[in-house]
């Protein structure tokens, strides 16, 4: 609606006049954006993810998460439903303490196609992403863990497949017996950031036929955002990788743990890096749209797709392919749930994008 009334209003003219570039005139090129508008609005088939945070300080990072998630779902053709659960209600001591936000959780996360496990700081609600990864593991589940999300499966990983029970990142037990995300500040002399490794950063893939590499369109390697100080212990990492647990995408020097896939199950992927930064709705997050196309039984379709030439190799960009892409729309009812109305297209403004 906004697109078509931006365009029949003639807002370009009156923008083009207030800063004075009458001189070079121009159509607005809004078809491909009509047009997934206008697919977006027939939209039916639903793909319901559960998103498992920690919801008091709704951060600009969830919204760019759920952006990427919309850009994803349109891509491949469904309607975004997105279950807010609050990692806390997973964990046994809510059990106890308020049975039916515990009982209510879990529904939602048994009832989503897919599982996200978006980053974040502070120990709080980590045992209910560790579950939720557990859950997604054990049953087949499609999940996507970013940056914390991906750190926690490890942890999960560690202490239920490989019989680690003090597995631990150090960032919640500075004495874990079993380090197995550690402080690994970056000393780089060209970027700033403090002791956070941050911004843009070099992936590259370790395993060809792995899901992610073929998602991004069997690159070599891909560059995505990052904000984080803790990584998986890179010392414990050939005993992961016997268990099952594959480092298919690291940095150059080997050393830093950049996707974490498990081969046998249907999309279990997670990444250190935040790929919801770069995702566009004309050019959708590769791993985001893994996920959506697990989670809506599409995913082989894709994967060809992509080997087929659908994604520019070495590049982090789809191309418009067989689908049109559009915007987002939330009409299951959960509105209510939403903090902020954030999933409803609401700007939220927090400031400085860092989980409080
Ligand atoms: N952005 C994140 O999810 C950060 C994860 C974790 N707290 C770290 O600092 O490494």
């Amino acid at each position: 609606v906004f697109l078509c009334c931006y365009g029949d209003q003639k807002a370009h003219e009156a923008i083009l006049k207030v800063l004075n570039l009458e001189s070079f005139p121009r159509e607005p090129k809004l078809d491909e954006w009509v047009a997934r508008a206008t697919m977006f609005d027939t939209l039916q088939d639903i793909v319901r993810i559960a998103m498992v945070g920690k919801y008091t300080g709704l951060s600009d990072s969830y919204l760019s998460v759920l952006k990427a998630l919309l850009h994803a779902s349109v891509y491949c053709h469904r309607k975004l439903v997105v279950d807010w659960v609050a990692s806390t209600d997973l964990e046994d001591s809510t059990k106890i303490e308020a049975p039916d936000a515990y009982k209510a959780a879990w529904n939602l996360l048994k009832s989503a196609d897919g599982i996200l496990v978006p980053g974040g700081f502070g120990d709080r609600g980590v045992q209910g992403k560790i579950l939720a990864a557990k859950y997604a593991r054990e049953n087949n589940v499609p999940y996507l863990g970013i940056c914390l999300g991906m750190q926690m499966a490890v942890v999960e990983f560690a202490r239920h497949v490989m019989n680690l029970p003090h597995a631990n990142s150090t960032e919640f037990d500075p004495n874990a017996k079993t380090p197995c995300v550690i402080f690994m500040p970056e000393g780089s002399k060209t970027h700033m950031g403090g002791t956070m490794r941050l911004g843009s950063r070099r992936t590259f893939f370790k395993v060809a036929d792995c899901k992610s590499a073929k998602l991004y369109g069997n690159a070599d390697y891909v560059d995505e955002r990052h904000r984080h100080r803790y990584e998986v212990n890179p010392d414990m990492v050939p005993e992961f990788e016997n268990a099952g647990l594959k480092f298919v995408g690291k940095d150059e020097s080997d050393r830093r743990m950049e996707i974490i896939e498990i081969p046998n199950h249907q999309y279990f992927i997670g990444a250190q890096f935040h790929p919801e930064f770069k995702s566009r709705p004309a050019k959708p997050s590769p791993l985001f749209v893994g996920l959506i196309a697990a989670s809506s039984g599409q995913l082989d379709k894709v994967l060809q797709g992509c080997s087929n030439g659908h994604v520019i190799p070495g590049k982090h960009q789809f191309s418009n392919g067989p689908y049109t892409p559009a915007a987002h729309q939330n009409t299951n009812g959960h509105a209510k749930k939403l903090a902020n109305g954030v999933a409803n297209g609401t700007y939220y403004p927090n400031g400085n994008g860092v989980h409080a």
